[in-house]
């Protein structure tokens, strides 16, 4: 078995010579399925060299086919990883091991020659937060003990994917090897999966993605759900530069689904860096007011923050419309005609589902219906999925008194018999479902335009229990950047953290930036810069706390009246804001509060002197701490003036 690294230098060899490497490598590794020599001769290379590290039992070329996905369920109920939801068409349940439910931020890392190009120059003693670097020698080590053999008795699928839509302007492919078929399933759910891919591709580059659940057979462990992973040894890195992206022992969706966060995120912000756009943990949506003009906006809001709520609104204000276009991510671009444009890389939906209800979000709800996985959830008796959130319309859908609630059989997402009222949560609460998002209802007519749609307004956000006002707009492009650089955001359980702290999340990118996070917020002043017609930047905080600790704000359906308010200012409407120290707010009575009951308007909009002073200066020791000399100093000059403005509240 060859080290890995010795495949670590990827240069453009003859393919004469690597045509013969390939036959001899893939003597002792038969092909389950599809046709190796078809397969473009780059392509043939890379699964070629990986079969050879890991060692499978075989090679499985994914085609994409709604009969090949039909194949990996059949087995996958069979073996009892899957559950049919039989209240429902094609529903899957699947229960992981309770170990391997989030991402794990810890065991994520940038792989790059310079630290520097991966992290910022913080001052000595300081842990940075915006991204993790490892060096290429520590990188090889780590391979070496994890990838040689660890698909071992397993078969390896090849997955051509891409993402955005095939062949578009701002579309980009990758090729994912596994071990595992429910990351082939979601795959095919969260991005444009199969044959075409490889048409598409031809003899072009494409981002290599490696991923295992790091338990070669025979498995001395116990495998816990059927679900094999390896807690222990999880490792993502990524290799920017080479455009490749490494993932042991987890086989959970932000851990695994390699083409979301992994690619389309911390490797493509850094395609976009060379190439002059940017990939952006953001929602895209349009909005049609109810004189039928339609404006679409992008929103950054970190993991578990309202993005798939927002992107899928139902409008509480009557003649509002709301289409999404995607609920995650955004790869934006300016054009020719100096706007902002924005395309969803994404094909599916991998959304949160505790709180998703008919109430919340029923758009979602409708989009899950049949053809969905959901991850650890429970399930009732009948065969429905269940979670924390959905008792009152299970209650009514059913016709139940609150006791025959209580009795109902449910089975939580550790398997374990579960009543309404027991003890412990019903599902976990980083649960989700993966859904295709043309099921969607108001799933956008242009949502797979590949030129994407023009974006009026950037709105960034975070769970802000205090001081934080329901919204606000920057005075420029510049201060918005500041704004978002200064994004926070209670924990949530999207990744390992426990508790409700308020945490830093700049950009909502803290745990998927990939690249020194100063040089990004430099692309992001650039681009922003004429001829580009920059978009405004506002800022929103749905969870503002009252002082016995409820929200200030019904949010979801309601947030079309902030929306409403966004675009009469993106429409230049003077009349409606308020200068305040740290940005326009809406004027009392601009916000259109009709049928709204009981909102307090003074404590929801207000900006409390004293907290903001703190929070001055706990932003300038952050800003200081952790980017410290690659902030840009146009950023420290916002910083300056916004600090002058609060002291003078
Ligand atoms: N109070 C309140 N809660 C909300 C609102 N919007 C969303 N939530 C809750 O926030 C949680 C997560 O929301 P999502 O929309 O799934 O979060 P997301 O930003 O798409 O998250 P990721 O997929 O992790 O990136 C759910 O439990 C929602 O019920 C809102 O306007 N008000
Ligand atoms: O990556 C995931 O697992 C889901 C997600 O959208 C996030 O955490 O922001
Ligand atoms: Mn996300």
């Amino acid at each position: 078995m060859s080290s890995c690294r010795s495949l670590l230098p990827l240069g453009k060899d003859d393919f004469s010579v690597v045509t013969e490497v390939v036959t001899h490598r893939l003597n002792h590794i038969p092909i389950f399925k599809g046709d190796f020599s078809s397969l473009p001769p780059k392509v043939q290379r890379f699964v070629a060299e990986k079969a050879e590290l890991m060692n499978p039992a075989g090679i499985y070329i994914c085609d994409g086919s709604q009969k090949e996905a039909d194949d990996i369920v059949d087995k996958l109920v069979e073996r009892g990883v899957l559950t049919p939801l039989k209240a429902y068409e094609n529903n899957y349940l699947c229960r992981t091991d309770p170990r391997d439910v989030a991402r794990v931020e810890s065991k994520t890392f940038m792989v790059t020659k310079e630290k520097y190009d991966t992290v910022c120059r913080v001052p000595e003693g300081v842990k940075g937060i915006m991204g993790q670097w490892m060096s290429e020698e520590q990188f090889g080590v780590e391979l070496d003990a994890r990838f040689p053999g660890c698909m071992n008795g397993r078969p390896m699928y090849v997955i051509p994917f891409s993402m955005g839509p095939i062949g578009g302007p701002l579309s980009k492919i990758g090729i994912e090897l596994t071990d595992s078929s429910y990351v082939v399933l979601c795959m095919r759910t969260m991005t444009r999966m199969g044959t075409a891919i490889l048409d598409t591709l031809g003899d072009d580059d494409f981002v290599r993605c490696i991923h295992s659940v790091g338990l070669p057979r025979p498995v001395r462990q116990k495998v816990i759900n059927h679900w094999p992973c390896n807690p222990e040894k999880v490792l993502i890195a990524h290799r920017p530069k080479e455009r490749e992206i490494w993932s042991f022992g987890s086989g959970y969706g932000g851990n695994s689904l390699l083409g979301k966060k992994c690619f389309a995120l911390r490797i493509a912000c850094n395609i976009g860096r060379d190439e002059g756009w940017m990939a952006e943990h953001m929602l895209i949506m349009g909005i049609t007011s109810p004189e039928g003009k339609e404006r679409f906006v992008a929103a950054a809001f970190p993991s578990a923050c309202g993005k798939t709520n927002l992107a899928m609104l139902e409008p509480t204000v009557p003649g509002w419309k709301v289409r999404v276009v995607g609920d995650d991510i955004a790869w934006m671009k300016f054009g020719a005609d100096g706007r902002l444009y924005a395309i969803n890389p994404e094909a599916g939906f991998f959304g949160v589902a505790p709180g998703t209800s008919h109430k919340t979000n029923p758009m979602a709800m409708e989009s899950f219906q049949k053809n969905s996985i959901f991850t650890n959830v429970a399930e009732t008796v009948d065969g429905e999925y269940f979670w924390e959130g959905l008792e009152k319309e299970l209650k009514e859908k059913k016709g139940y008194t609150e006791e025959d609630l209580k009795h109902l059989e449910i089975t939580n997402w550790l398997g374990e018999r579960w009543h309404v009222g027991d003890e412990g949560k019903a599902a976990h609460p980083n649960s989700r479902f993966t859904a295709p998002a043309g099921q969607c209802p108001i799933i956008h007519p242009d949502w797979e335009a590949p030129e994407g749609v023009p974006i009026d307004a950037i709105i960034f956000g975070g769970r802000r229990p205090e001081g934080v006002p329901l919204v606000y707009e920057s005075f420029s492009w510049q201060h918005g950047v500041l704004i978002g650089s200064l994004v926070k955001s209670e924990a949530t359980a999207a990744a390992e953290y426990t508790g409700k702290q308020v945490m830093h999340d700049p950009m909502a990118m803290r745990p998927f930036m990939g690249y020194n996070f100063g040089r990004y917020l430099q692309h992001w002043l650039d681009l922003g810069k004429a001829p580009h017609l920059a978009p405004k930047i506002f800022h929103v905080n749905w969870f503002r706390e009252s002082s016995d600790h409820k929200f200030l704000w019904p949010g979801f359906g309601d947030n079309i009246r902030v929306l409403d308010w966004i675009l009469k200012r993106v429409d230049g409407m003077e009349d409606v804001a308020e200068k305040t120290a740290i940005g326009y707010i809406p004027k009392r009575g601009s916000l259109n509060m009709t049928d709204l009951p009981r909102v307090n308007w003074g404590e929801l909009m207000s900006i409390p002197k004293d907290y903001w002073k703190e929070d001055m200066v706990e932003s300038r020791q952050f800003l200081e701490a952790q980017v410290g000399p690659d902030l840009p100093k146009v950023l420290y000059d916002e910083l300056d003036q916004l600090e002058e403005r609060v002291k003078a509240m």
